[in-house]
């Protein structure tokens, strides 16, 4: 019997980025294709500038390509409207920002079920499903918390909850361990990973080899090219920091 077929739940086919024009112009994205399907688990690595929150930004439908085209489910965002976009963007994917981008006047629960209650779900159902999620993250005891009571790795772990609420098909994470400590990181890659193994797409920045090791596959970007791609054979359980 044939192996299943598996969905591509996103494709970036020659992309080019460039922010700016004339002799300020950059380019931070230069001719890239690349796809994850579903239940795939994609690292992005490479040198600071190389361009990893560019790609990130632009498989999100965040920003636009100069050119090329980034397809969603299939769907190409840049035939979209703004409210399509929107729409596609609060449905299917999670972005798990650099800098978090929580409200600060919500609490931990409110800011994780911010998606699925903008998407119409009843508070009282979403704020379930957003404590499950916090639960998840290990961070359920602190869900009436506002933003400023909580440390820089706690409000990681609210933005990891918000990312991967709902059952969100593609999930983009930009440095999602960045100020957690390796057991708290470690508990975040196994979320992750744990989304990817129940069918989303999930690509993560990270300049960690350690943590690229829970992902299948790892793209190395240098001057805005991919210049490499790696399939991982490795057990994550191997990687758990122990003692
Ligand atoms: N909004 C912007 N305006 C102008 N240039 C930008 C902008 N965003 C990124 N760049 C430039 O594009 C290039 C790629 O940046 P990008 O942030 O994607 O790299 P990165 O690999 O994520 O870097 P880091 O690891 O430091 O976060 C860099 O040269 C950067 O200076």
């Amino acid at each position: 019997m044939s192996a299943p077929v598996k969905r591509q739940l996103l494709e970036l086919s020659g992309v080019t980025k460039t922010y700016g024009t004339g002799d300020t112009a950059v380019a931070a994205l230069r001719d890239v294709s690349f796809s994850v399907d579903e239940g795939e688990f994609v690292a992005v690595m490479g040198p600071s500038g190389s361009g990893k929150s560019s790609l990130l930004a632009l498989a999100g439908g965040l920003d636009a390509a100069t050119s090329g085209e980034v397809y969603i489910q299939d769907t190409p965002l840049g035939r979209l409207g703004r409210a399509e976009l929107a729409r596609l963007r609060r449905r299917a994917v999670g972005y798990v920002f650099q800098d978090f981008n929580l409200i600060p006047t919500l609490t931990a629960v409110e800011n994780a079920a911010l998606p699925l209650e903008l998407d119409g779900w009843k508070p009282a159902k979403a704020h379930r499903v957003a404590r499950n999620a916090l639960r998840q993250v290990g961070i359920e005891h602190l869900a009436e918390r506002f933003m400023d009571q909580l440390s820089g790795g706690q409000q990681q772990r609210v933005a990891i909850a918000r990312a991967v609420i709902g059952e969100r098909s593609l999930i983009l994470a930009d440095e999602p361990t960045g100020a957690l400590d390796s057991v708290t990181g470690n508990g975040v890659l196994e979320v992750l990973r744990q989304r990817a193994d129940a069918g989303a797409a999930v690509v993560m920045v990270t300049h960690e080899p350690r943590h690229a090791g829970w992902a299948d596959r790892v793209v190395f970007l240098k001057d805005g090219r991919i210049v490499d791609q790696t399939a991982l054979q490795t057990d994550p359980a191997s990687l758990l920091v122990t003692g």
